[in-house]
């Protein structure tokens, strides 16, 4: 374990100061201090700088992820010292604060004490700010997505509302104490109605969706060290609340209901009235997003971003890896050039990786 640990470390190491144009001097010196630490207690601490490259490298390495050319510009938000659930909670006000910003949208991650530490944390929400989701006798109430997790709030004396958009409430477990619940202060979550630059009667859906995605239970690994608790967000590309979140037949299926506002032939799969009801339903949510002021990328513009990020991957001497099937998006793929090429599906550390839940 030692060495594989001083391994992993060192391979991280050299990277980070080969990028940063360090002395030989300034890494033979850090590699001894690392080894050192190893063998005394089995483990090392990243600095802050190690732990700020970590993270963005971490973002760089997401072979799923689309948003990648923005990997240098990621707010690290150090909360290692945290040790109580109260300062854990605040912490995590902090970052849905700073990373709301108001609507302009600000990516961050927030690092808490990694596994190695006797304070061991988790988060068990899926993301920070998420709907519950209800089974009940008359059927599905909210999002199907997050029935096992609302249970387990229900569980835990969250009182369940039964409403189609309830956010849940944060739970945070410490070491191995009971996990804590906090609610969200409203004041502090940010969601955006959607309605159609077009037809009036879209708004009559009633359908919102909250503005930023923050995920909340994926582990950064850095140099051998595992954050199990190091929540992160970005902003949302449209298809994900357009032709997943709200279109999934398993979320919140609201396709054949916009199809039949819309005057389709819903009895035949040839009058494409899904496809014309993705088209509206996705220009919908960019444009409710854009009148609110509230930061989105549409999938066209993320796949030319998505491009500048190979191009200066190449330029910079690095090998590009991607996931095709994660990288495409679920709307009019073929009309992004990410559709016609092959990635390589290798997985570099550091990353972001999932992990066990932590409930059955
Ligand atoms: C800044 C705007 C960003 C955009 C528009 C974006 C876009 C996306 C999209 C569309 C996906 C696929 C998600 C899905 O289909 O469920 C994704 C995956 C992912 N993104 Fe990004 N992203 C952004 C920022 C970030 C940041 C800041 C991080 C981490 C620091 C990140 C890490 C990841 C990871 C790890 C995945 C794969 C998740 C999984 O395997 O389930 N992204 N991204
Ligand atoms: N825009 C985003 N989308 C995103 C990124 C990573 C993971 C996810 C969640 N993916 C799993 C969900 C859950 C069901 C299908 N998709 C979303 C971001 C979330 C956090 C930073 S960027």
């Amino acid at each position: 374990m030692k060495k594989d640990l001083f391994e992993k470390a060192a391979e991280f190491i050299k990277m980070f100061y080969s990028e940063q144009n360090r002395s030989p001097a300034e890494l033979s010196n850090r590699l001894r201090e690392i080894e050192y630490s190893i063998a005394e207690h089995g483990v090392y601490e990243h600095t802050y700088e190690e732990l700020e490259f970590g993270a963005k490298a971490a973002w760089r390495n997401s072979n799923r992820c689309i948003g990648r050319l923005f990997w240098d510009h990621l707010k690290v938000l150090d909360k290692r010292e945290a040790k109580e659930a109260d300062e854990v909670f605040s912490a995590l006000f902090e970052h849905i604060q700073f990373a709301t910003n108001n609507g302009r949208l600000r990516p961050a991650i927030t690092i808490f004490s990694p596994d190695t530490s006797e304070q061991k944390i988790r988060i068990w929400n899926h993301q920070l700010i998420r709907y519950a989701g209800y089974e009940t006798a008359d059927g599905i109430i909210g999002d199907p997505h997050s029935i096992p997790f609302t249970k387990q709030c229900v569980k835990l004396g969250w009182e369940p509302k039964y409403g189609k958009f309830d956010v849940l409430p944060l739970v945070v477990q410490m070491y191995n104490q009971q996990p804590r619940l906090r609610e969200i202060p409203e004041e502090l979550i940010l969601e955006v109605a959607i309605v159609h630059p077009e037809y009036n009667w879209f708004s009559d859906l009633g359908l919102k969706w909250y503005a930023v995605p923050m995920i909340s239970d994926m582990k950064l690994e850095i140099g051998g060290i595992s954050y199990k608790a190091a929540p992160f967000n970005g902003w949302y590309m449209g298809t994900e609340i357009g032709a997943r979140n709200l279109a999934d037949d398993f979320r919140y299926d609201v396709l054949p209901q916009i199809a039949s506002l819309l005057g389709l032939d819903t009895r035949s799969h040839s009058s494409l009235w899904k496809d014309r009801a993705l088209v509206e339903l996705n220009a919908a949510v960019l444009h409710s997003f854009k009148k609110e002021g509230v930061s989105i990328v549409d999938h066209h513009t993320a796949a030319q971003q998505f491009k500048k990020f190979e191009e200066n991957e190449k330029g910079q001497g690095r090998d590009l890896t991607g996931d095709w099937t994660w990288l495409i998006p679920p709307v009019s793929p073929a009309a992004t050039h990410i559709f016609h090429k092959q990635y390589i599906n290798e997985v570099k550390t550091p990353n972001y990786f999932y992990q066990d839940t932590p409930y059955q």
